[in-house]
């Protein structure tokens, strides 16, 4: 509707401008003459252009010339007015436009509504100029104005163009005549809606008095427009469910066994419960999904068995002796090392035994080195079998030279062992024709002591270990010394 107004405004003023932008009417003013206005303005031309009246004011706001017709359009027919309507002094100063130079091309014109002796009008206002304006330095000779009466016509044609049941209330005494429902809209342009679904703009004056009230009413909602708005309310509310219903499908079905299965992913990697398997309740292909992954798991666990078997025979290796499958001399230091420190904890015997065979060159020079790697491994594992079930370690330490640490035997004991070592490979009755026992022997020296405090002054050195060997290998030097296939017990007090 505001819109639709403005526009009417516009286009009033946009017919005034044409008419008062043009030499014919600039000579009219300076020199008015009959000739002109019989052909330009007669009563048919004004009917035609939608106008009532038309006034020609001169430089001093005096009426050169007008013509106007009376309210009534049903008599329109020869309603000229005889005096004019709306020659109040005080309108056509409204009206006036005092000579104006156009500045760039633009000059003042007025549009508006205004209260007349009939009725309301719309009416535009524009000086008068020569067709192009003149020079800068000429100024506009008088105002033209062009008016139509706010009559039935003008708002049925409104409501035509804006396809609204319209009904237009002129205020007889402006603001008083307003509703107190409608008293906003005398602060406000656009329109305004009341509680008994009417819709309403004003119409003002040129001073801001309402003029007229344009109002439409709405058709209260029928019971189809109910019904139908129902529809809608009961298709909103299926398509809610709808939706909450797939949310909670794909919740259950998806979101939920995605999560357990991330989650327990997330456990597996975090822990290395590689053994772990995946267990998701949904459909198919995240069911093959968890069951994929858990061979994936099946896989890794395969590699890391593996690995730890490989990693195991590796480490085996490293420890071990090649020929006879005894600890070697490196796992023998370190078992040295870790068994003593225990034994001190533990204020233990400590004991070292120190076994060498006897001229095994001459067994090998006798029966070849391959035989000699033979009975190697016989008294190793010979050796192995007397290993008594305590902290002990059995060792193969150098070409014929075997040892066997143990923590917690009394020296008695290992005296009997010792002993019962040099018997035992005695026993054996392997031939050895170059030993002079006619068999191979072995001679065995080993030192037995006390761990826990005080320990003997010998040991107080940084390597007490190393005493502890010295001792053991010099009580084997001692037996190699006095014949062989014997043992002794080394004093540790003599290093
Ligand atoms: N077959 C074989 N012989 C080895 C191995 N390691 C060392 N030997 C031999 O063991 C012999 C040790 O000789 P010696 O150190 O002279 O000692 P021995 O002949 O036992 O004399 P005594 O110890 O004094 O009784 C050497 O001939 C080495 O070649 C081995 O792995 N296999």
């Amino acid at each position: 509707m505001e819109k639709v107004l403005s526009h009417r405004l516009a286009v009033y003023e946009s017919r005034v401008a044409d008419n008062a932008l043009w030499n014919d009417a600039f000579e009219f003013v300076t020199q008015p003459n009959d000739t002109f206005i019989k052909s330009n303005f007669d009563r048919r031309t004004l009917i035609d252009n939608d106008l009532d009246g038309v006034i020609f004011l001169d430089t001093q706001g005096k009426v050169i010339w007008q013509y106007g017709l009376h309210f009534d359009h049903e008599t329109r027919a020869d309603s000229q007015l005889t005096e004019p309507p709306i020659i109040g002094a005080q309108l056509l100063q409204a009206f006036y436009i005092e000579p104006q130079r156009p500045a760039q091309g633009l000059f003042e014109t007025r549009t508006g509504y205004v209260r007349a002796s009939e009725g309301a009008l719309v009416y535009s206002a524009s000086p008068i100029f020569p067709t192009n304006l003149g020079d800068d330095e000429l100024k506009s000779r008088g105002t033209l104005v062009m008016w139509a009466w706010l009559d039935d016509q003008y708002f049925q044609s409104l409501a035509e163009q804006t396809k609204l049941d319209v009904t237009a209330r002129y205020l007889v005494q402006g603001e008083e005549s307003l509703e107190s429902s409608w008293r906003h809209l005398l602060v406000q342009s656009e329109g305004l809606r009341n509680a008994d679904d009417q819709l309403a703009w004003l119409l003002k004056d040129i001073n801001g008095e309402p003029v007229y009230l344009l109002s439409i009413q709405f058709e209260p909602l029928g019971p189809e427009y109910q019904l139908f708005s129902q529809a809608i309310l009961v298709g909103v509310i299926a398509a809610l469910l709808l939706i909450v219903g797939l949310a909670l499908v794909v919740k259950v079905w998806l979101v939920n066994p995605l999560t357990a299965i991330g989650r327990q992913m997330d456990d597996i990697t975090e822990f290395g419960t590689y053994e772990d398997r995946l267990s998701v309740r949904s459909y198919g292909e995240l069911e093959q999904l968890a069951s994929q992954f858990n061979l994936l798991l099946d896989e890794v666990c395969r590699q890391q068995d593996l690995a730890r078997k490989k990693h195991a025979k590796l480490h085996l290796a490293s420890i071990s002796d090649g020929l006879t499958g005894l600890a070697n001399r490196r796992y023998l230091d370190q078992f040295m090392d870790e068994s003593w420190e225990k034994a001190k904890a533990q204020r233990a015997t400590y004991s070292l035994i120190l076994i060498d065979i006897d001229f095994f060159k001459k067994y090998n020079d006798n029966y070849g080195h391959a035989a000699g790697d033979r009975v190697l491994s016989q008294v190793a594992q010979l050796l192995q079998s007397f290993q008594p079930n305590l902290e002990a370690l059995t060792a193969r330490y150098g070409g014929e030279e075997f040892s066997m640490v143990i923590v917690g035997a009394s020296r008695e004991a290992v005296a009997t062992l010792c002993s019962s070592l040099c018997a035992a490979v005695r026993e054996q009755k392997i031939a050895h024709l170059g030993s002079s026992f006619g068999h191979l022997t072995v001679s065995v020296g080993a030192v037995s002591l006390f761990a826990g405090e005080p320990l003997p002054e010998s040991l107080g050195g940084p390597n007490p270990l190393r005493t502890i060997f010295k001792a053991a290998d010099s009580a084997l030097y001692q037996v190699k010394n006095s014949g062989r296939n014997n043992y002794k017990m080394g004093v540790i007090d003599e290093y």
